[in-house]
């Protein structure tokens, strides 16, 4: 075999005309890089292939980057996200990559975590990650999960004060969740040209280019519970100093129609279903079985916008009923579904998309517009502007909906029930606590 190219692994079975792409990785020395033959799934949402993958030196090497060699390597397969691949996926070719990549150290400098429970990411982070980059450890962690795991990260890695030293620990997606909203929205550019291939993250593994995470927290009244277990339980919510409620998100936070959607479809009966699950808790939300029109949301939405960066101005929205309330950091919350067309990739921005009460034919025709590039926000019932905050008040001064599923908020997929005369509030964040590596 020529030296400058030598093949590491070859699949015994050969990859498909037509469907297989080529990804070349550089080592994390320098001095030479991987060129990776990967074969698609027919199953779009399966992971692909790792067929075959060879090493050829690089010349001139280059050796600029040392910070690199000194980041401890968190691996972390969040086994229960979308289709239950994780671990396969990075058995098959995520680690024979790796090992390639970061030799001769390999395995000694990858700490390799298999989640045991919902909260395991969350207590890593707490008990193990954020200690370390609060010492000022530089770290790196590929992550392969769906919007839960890096929503449990944000989460972990600001419940404490941060300390001079604290780095900001960089985060490779790997999309192994069902909607994957985070890296679809990072890749969007890609994803709107069909001739780019969606490489599962593979492209980004040893990149060392990183970009700031935006994120934005959410504040709820003091009587706001978190509810788990399939809503067969409810938990407190960490507080903040005033003893409200938090939690962070870096994709969506929604209430009325998304929300709802997002809740009824997190069971392990629907979770069955893939991404369909949304769409089949749509169609059951749009046109209730006793033929009623979809539920009006009843309560009082304000916008805030700081223009010049100052405190801004709360401006309540005239209607006191709502189908669809909404405010995204990201533009896709699917690969198809365009939410939010004005969001660029990681640029911090915050979008709102909201329309009234209407008929079930109506908002799946909005909705429907979405999955056209986003074309829903030129639609006249439909209002879409940057915030920097937003505001709900169930109870606000008339009848706020009696039954609490009404009252459910989805921060990134977690579900919060706010009382009867509660409120929520969510703010853009300026903090840097972590970064996402792109290629
Ligand atoms: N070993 C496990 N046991 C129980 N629950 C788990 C386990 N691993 C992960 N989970 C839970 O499964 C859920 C997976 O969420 P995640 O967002 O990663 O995937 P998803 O919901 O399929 O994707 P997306 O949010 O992108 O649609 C999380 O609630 C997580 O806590």
């Amino acid at each position: 075999m020529a030296e400058s190219e030598q093949t590491v692994i070859r699949s015994s079975v050969p990859a498909k005309q037509g469907r297989d792409f080529t990804i070349t990785l550089p080592s994390s020395n320098g001095t030479y890089e991987a060129v990776a033959v990967l074969e698609h799934n027919e199953d779009a949402a399966q992971p692909p292939r790792l067929v075959k993958v060879t090493r050829r030196p690089v010349a001139p090497p280059n050796t600029a980057s040392t910070a690199e060699k000194q980041r401890t390597i968190h691996i972390i397969l969040s086994v229960g996200s979308g289709h239950r691949k994780a671990e396969e996926f990075f058995e098959k070719a995520v680690n024979p990559l790796l090992s390639l990549l970061y030799r001769p150290e390999g395995s000694q400098i990858f700490q390799r975590h298999t989640t045991q429970s919902e909260t395991s990411i969350l207590e890593l982070t707490n008990d193990f990650l954020f200690p370390a980059a609060n010492s000022g450890k530089p770290l790196r962690i590929i992550l392969l999960s769906g919007d839960g795991g890096i929503v449990d990260l944000v989460n972990g890695l600001s419940s404490k004060p941060q300390s001079h030293e604290y780095v900001a620990p960089q985060v490779t997606l790997l999309p192994l969740g069902t909607a994957n909203a985070l890296y679809h929205s990072i890749n969007a550019n890609a994803n709107a040209n069909s001739s780019t291939e969606n490489t599962w993250g593979l492209h980004a593994l040893s990149s060392t280019t990183c970009k700031p995470l935006p994120f934005f927290t959410a504040s709820f009244s003091p009587g706001a519970r978190l509810l788990v277990d399939e809503a067969r339980a409810e938990e407190a919510l960490p507080t903040d100093e005033q003893g409200n409620g938090k939690l962070h998100g870096a994709v969506v936070c929604s209430w009325g129609m998304h929300a709802s959607l997002v809740a009824d479809s997190d069971s392990s009966e629907y979770r069955k279903f893939g991404i369909d699950r949304f769409k089949m808790a749509a169609k059951e939300a749009l046109y209730p079985s006793d033929g009623s029109a979809p539920h009006a949301y009843k309560g009082r939405v304000s916008v805030l916008k700081r223009g010049d960066g100052g405190a801004g101005e709360w401006t309540p929205l005239p209607e006191q009923e709502h189908m669809y309330v909404l405010a995204t950091l990201v533009s896709n919350l699917e690969q198809p579904f365009c939410i939010s067309p004005a969001s660029k990739p990681l640029d911090g921005s915050l979008h709102l998309v909201h329309f009234g009460p209407t008929s079930g034919d109506e908002a799946m025709r909005i909705m429907g517009l979405a999955y056209q590039g986003g074309k829903h926000v030129d639609d006249a019932a439909v209002r879409y502007e940057a915030i920097d905050g937003l505001r709900i008040q169930f109870d606000n001064g008339g009848e706020a909906d009696a039954d609490g599923r009404w009252r459910r908020i989805c921060v990134d997929g977690k579900i919060v029930r706010v009382e009867k005369d509660g409120w929520v509030e969510i703010r853009r964040e300026e903090r840097r606590l972590l970064d996402i590596v792109v290629a």
